[in-house]
Order: structure tokens, then C-alpha cells, then sequence
């Protein structure tokens, strides 16, 4: 590796060092005898300016880069008020690794052609900072999980059955078989909770969502935990402590990027544990008081949840929903056999549903029931039926989207710029 500095790294009390730099031209421009070019790094900007006077060879040598060549530039801090990070290289030396005479993108480049060519989108700081952010904010939930007690486990993505409807399942040839790519990886961590009680992964999970809405996509990185001997109110608490620790973290570590997206952090702040928690009748009652035609018993979709999110000025628990809307591995509630011990966090400023949970069904025959009433077939489910035979215990868990999570934070108009290289039903390339 070079022994270049950083951009962010070089600052006004550095005036008079000198110091190589490596990175991408992020703007340039010409003023007389003289070039200035903005070099972009990983950290950020740095302005340089080339004079003709102090170097010929390397002035002449500017002139030539393109925007997004990748340059290594050398010179001498000087502090400049008028420089966009107040100090500019007096540079005298510079070398073009690859010169790039025109590169694709441009101010007024449409949504559609940036994720055409997200390969070369991902050069943006912009998209670099989204990047950073959702970095951070998994940093931090592997920063609370180690503290609070959880192991991190590594399921498949190959499997052999739905856990949230055949309808958005992946199919594909599996030698002489057919395997589906996970669209949870729940059943796997409620396998592990006999060993460990207390487990999470990280894994890509997959939905043949037809649904073209902007927080839907075909491949997205989910965040699941599942914890024995815990309750649908243990695991709510888990939920908000998580979340709250991921965000208030990542205003600690990220707060320049975040700025980038959203001016007002109210909502951000706001994410400290308890949330606010209504149940699902009191969602349909609010609905219903602000014009919304959907009954009790109906899912709540983008559009309502987006409605409901205007009461609240953080992240929400809605409980309790009706048992038909919900998924077969949910446990009855014994006060009301119409609902299930379920839970989905809601992001506020219309984001919705960023989190869902519940308590799992542990009776073997509540649970076959379940799997019958669903028109499934139990034999399909003979492994984990099994684990409702050898020394059951109530546990329950959830799924957080991370992309839905990063989008809502940094205020994204769509959880496709929250992944580096979005998956929806009309892409898949590159
Ligand atoms: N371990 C569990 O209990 C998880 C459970 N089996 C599950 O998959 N629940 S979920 O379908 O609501 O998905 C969980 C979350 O996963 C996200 N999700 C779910 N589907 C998507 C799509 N299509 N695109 C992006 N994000 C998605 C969203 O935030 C959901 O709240
Ligand atoms: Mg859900």
C-alpha cells in the first residue's frame, strides 16, 4: 500500500507538510495558469491546486486528468479558508494511474440510469456515505448483541420450505432435487436456541415479491434474533433496545453522513427505549378516525402504515394481529384465539415496517393444526415439528430489514440506495 494520507486526515495546522494523497478527480476546473482539482478518497475531499509557475511538468500533467481519473497527488499544506475543507495542496507532483477522458454519470443522470451502471455509482460520495452508515449501524448491533449476551450463528440460504408463503419463494435445481433460497432463516435459529438459547445472524434472504413499492426488494440483508424462555413482550424489549442502541450510535459515529440526508434528527433522538406500543385494534381504530376505509381483520399496507406513522414521532410496536393475516409459526394468543402473540415495529415519517416479530407456537399439535389451517403440509416441516417433541420451550424472536432500517435513518426515497447492488423484480443487472 502506498504511504499516501487520507483527505480527512490532513489538516490546517499541517500547513507548510508535505503529504502524498491517492484517490479519484472529483472536480476540476481552470483558472488561468492554473488547475484546481478536487481529489475524492475514501474520507472525503481535498482541494489542490496545480501552478504552472511551481511546477510545469505537473501543471501540464493536470490538465490532462479526467473527472474519476485515479490520481496520486503530492504537495504542501497550506491553510485556505476559501477551500472546501479549509486547506488546499500546493501540489507539484502528480501521477495519473488511469485516466478517465469521460465518465458516464452526470449531474442530471436519471434514477434509472444510476442503477444501470451502480457499478460506477458507488464512485459517489453520496452512495459512499449510505455505505458507511449502514456499516456502522451493523456495527453497533454487533456491538450490543456481544454485550447483551447473544451468539452469532451462520444458517443456510439453501432450504427446502417457506416460512413466509410459497408465493415469494426462490426455486431452483438442487442436483436431483429442488431446494428455495431463504426468505428467513427463523426456523434455523429456533433449531439453535436448544444449544445456545440465545442467537442472531445476518443473512441475505430472499422474496419473489412482485410488489414494486419503494421498500420492497428481491434480495435484502436481514438481521434475526431468537431467544429461548422469551415472551412476545421479552423480545419487544430486545427489539427497542437493539434499535435504539443502533441508532444513537450511528448519530455518534455517522452524524456528518447522516447530515448529508436528513437536516432534523427529532425522530432519531427520539429512538430510546420504551417505544410507544398500540395494539392492532387501536391501529385499525386511528385508521379508521382518519378516513382510511379498512377494516378490523384486514392487513395494514404501505399506504395505511404509512398514515398510522403520522401519530408518532419515533419507531412503534403494533401487537396483536388478527391470526389470519400472520404467518403459521405464530403462537395463538390464549386471551383472544383470533389473534397471535405477533409484533411488527413501524419506522416513523412514513417509513412503516422496519421490524417483524413474534412468539412461536411451542405445542406440537397446536403447531400441526397451524401448519393444516394454512393448507401446508406437515411433512414438510417434520424437522422443525421436531422441535416442539425434544424439550420445547416458548421462545420467540423477529427480522429487521436492514435496508428498510438504513433508508428510513438517512430518509431514502427508496430501500434500492440502501444496497449496493439492488435486486427488485426488474433488476438484476449488474
Ligand atoms: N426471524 C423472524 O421472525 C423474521 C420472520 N420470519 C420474517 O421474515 N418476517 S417478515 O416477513 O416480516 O420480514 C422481516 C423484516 O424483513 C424486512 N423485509 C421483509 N420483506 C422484505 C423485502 N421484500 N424487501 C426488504 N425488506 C424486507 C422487513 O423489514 C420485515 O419487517
Ligand atoms: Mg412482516
Amino acid at each position: 500500500m502506498i504511504d499516501k494520507v487520507y483527505c480527512a486526515d490532513v489538516r490546517p495546522d499541517m500547513e507548510g507538510k508535505r503529504v502524498k494523497l491517492a484517490g479519484w478527480v472529483y472536480r476540476k476546473r481552470e483558472v488561468g495558469k492554473k488547475v484546481f482539482i478536487v481529489l475524492r478518497d475514501s474520507s472525503g475531499i481535498v482541494q489542490t491546486i496545480f501552478k504552472k509557475e511551481l511546477s510545469d511538468e505537473a501543471y501540464a500533467e493536470a490538465k490532462k486528468a479526467g473527472i474519476e481519473s485515479s490520481v496520486i497527488v503530492e504537495g504542501t499544506v497550506k491553510a485556505d479558508p476559501r477551500a472546501p475543507t479549509g486547506i488546499e495542496i500546493q501540489a507539484d507532483r502528480i501521477q495519473i494511474v488511469q485516466n478517465v477522458d469521460f465518465f458516464p454519470i452526470t449531474k442530471d443522470a436519471s434514477d434509472e440510469f444510476l442503477l444501470d451502471v451502480r457499478h460506477l455509482h458507488l464512485h459517489s460520495p453520496k452512495v459512499a456515505s449510505i455505505m458507511k452508515v449502514k456499516a456502522t449501524m451493523m456495527q453497533a448491533a454487533r456491538e450490543w448483541l456481544l454485550q447483551d449476551g447473544w451468539y452469532e450463528v451462520f444458517p443456510p440460504i439453501l432450504v427446502t420450505g417457506a416460512v413466509e408463503g410459497g408465493a415469494t419463494l426462490f426455486k431452483l435445481k438442487y442436483f436431483d432435487k429442488t431446494a428455495y433460497l431463504s426468505q428467513s432463516a427463523q426456523l434455523y435459529l429456533e433449531a439453535a436456541i436448544f444449544g445456545l438459547e440465545k442467537v442472531w445472524s445476518l443473512t441475505p434472504s430472499f422474496r419473489a415479491e412482485k410488489s414494486r413499492t419503494r421498500r420492497h426488494l428481491t434480495e435484502f440483508w436481514h438481521l434475526e434474533l431468537e431467544g429461548a424462555w422469551m415472551d412476545l413482550w421479552d423480545i419487544m424489549k430486545v427489539e427497542e433496545e437493539l434499535v435504539s442502541y443502533m441508532v444513537q450510535r450511528t448519530l455518534e459515529l455517522r452524524k456528518g453522513d447522516i447530515e448529508t440526508f436528513r437536516k432534523d434528527f427529532t425522530t432519531l433522538k427520539n429512538t430510546v427505549p420504551p417505544f410507544p406500543r398500540i395494539s392492532y385494534d387501536e391501529a385499525i381504530d386511528i385508521l379508521q378516525s382518519k378516513g382510511v376505509g379498512i377494516e378490523w381483520g384486514e392487513d395494514m399496507g404501505a399506504d395505511e402504515e404509512r398514515i398510522l406513522t403520522q401519530e408518532f414521532e419515533a419507531p412503534f410496536f403494533v401487537y396483536g394481529y388478527p391470526k389470519h393475516i400472520k404467518a403459521f409459526y405464530m403462537k395463538e394468543d390464549p386471551e383472544d384465539p383470533r389473534k397471535v402473540l405477533a409484533a411488527d415495529m413501524l419506522a416513523p415519517e412514513g417509513y412503516g415496517e422496519v421490524i417483524g416479530g413474534s412468539q412461536r407456537e411451542d405445542d406440537y399439535d397446536k403447531l400441526v393444526q397451524r401448519i393444516l389451517d394454512e393448507g401446508m403440509d406437515p411433512k414438510d416441516y417434520e424437522w422443525y415439528l421436531d422441535l416442539r417433541k425434544y424439550g420445547s420451550v416458548p421462545h420467540s424472536g423477529f427480522g429487521l430489514g436492514l435496508e428498510r432500517l438504513v433508508a428510513w435513518v438517512l430518509k431514502l426515497d427508496h430501500v434500492r440506495w440502501a444496497t449496493l447492488f439492488p435486486r427488485t423484480p426488474s433488476r438484476l443487472y449488474p
